[in-house]
């Protein structure tokens, strides 16, 4: 689990182990954790905190990932997770976005004609896919918005920005700053990544003042105690392909 700072952590590791987010909601028993036979939480997470921006992100990610698979102990799923900006009005403040995508919005090269991205420019790609399947699992589950999610390296102060972002990427529900330089590490490590954002602030015209960060960390922790059980589900060995449950016979399975 990858995030930039320490608070951010600290939220997803107490929604994760189904506590109650500090100032938050306590999630109720029957929602939050690993169901018998998932991983111990929190000792199953491996909780990266990389600092601000997608080059420290992918930095940070890429050497969890190749210390783990050197100690023989390799990762099953990449969750990168904090706060964002949501674009309005789709993802309103303290709501909760799951990543349909992860796209870098803002590398490529400015032109007479506007921004061109560096796939127009021919230099690889400008989006990772996380597991459809997992992504909408996880969304349903936290109550959250599947969207598209833009990684930028530089927060949106301007509404004519805003407007532009939310042009080229029609749907797109929020931005943050890692999700692209973890989706990065994740995918050269041939490992499914998850972006989830909380939002404490709207896309547009910069009012630092206005952030609603302890709102957006509680959020944060409220949708991975929400969706805790896919999310260890995923994380195992096998990601996905996951065991029935004792008790609740698989699918197609006579009674
Ligand atoms: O000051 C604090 O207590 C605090 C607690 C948690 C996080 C922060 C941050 O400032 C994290 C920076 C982080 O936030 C993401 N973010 C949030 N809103 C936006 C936005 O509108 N556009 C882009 N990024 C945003 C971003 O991923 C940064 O890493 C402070």
């Amino acid at each position: 689990m990858v995030t930039a700072v320490t608070a951010e952590r600290d939220a997803v590791l107490a929604g994760l182990a189904g506590t109650p987010t500090p100032g938050g909601t306590p999630a109720p028993p029957e929602t939050p954790g690993p169901a018998a036979g998932d991983p111990p939480v929190p000792g199953a997470v491996e909780a990266v905190v990389t600092g601000v921006g997608p080059a420290a992100a992918a930095a940070g990610t890429a050497e969890a990932l190749t210390r783990a698979r050197a100690e023989g102990r390799p990762f099953h799923l990449v969750l990168c997770a904090g706060i964002g900006g949501g674009f309005v009005p789709h993802a309103p403040l303290g709501s909760v976005v799951v990543a349909s995508r992860i796209v870098a919005a803002d590398l490529g090269a400015g032109t007479a004609d506007g921004f061109v991205d560096v796939a127009e420019l021919g230099f690889g790609s400008v989006a990772h896919e996380p597991p459809a399947d997992l992504a909408a699992e996880v969304a349903l589950a936290a109550g959250a918005l599947l969207a598209p999610v833009l990684t930028v390296s530089t927060v949106t102060g301007t509404a004519g920005r805003a407007a532009d972002l939310a042009a080229r990427h029609p749907g797109a529900g929020a931005e943050a700053m890692e999700g692209f330089g973890v989706a990065e590490a994740a995918a050269r490590a041939g490992v499914p990544v998850l972006e989830v954002r909380a939002v404490s602030n709207p896309v547009g015209p910069r009012d630092r003042a206005a952030w609603r960060i302890p709102e957006a960390l509680r959020a944060l922790g409220d949708a991975c105690a929400a969706a805790a059980r896919p999310l260890f589900a995923a994380a195992r060995p096998g990601g996905g392909r996951r065991a029935p449950r004792p008790g609740r016979p698989a699918p197609g399975t006579p009674s």
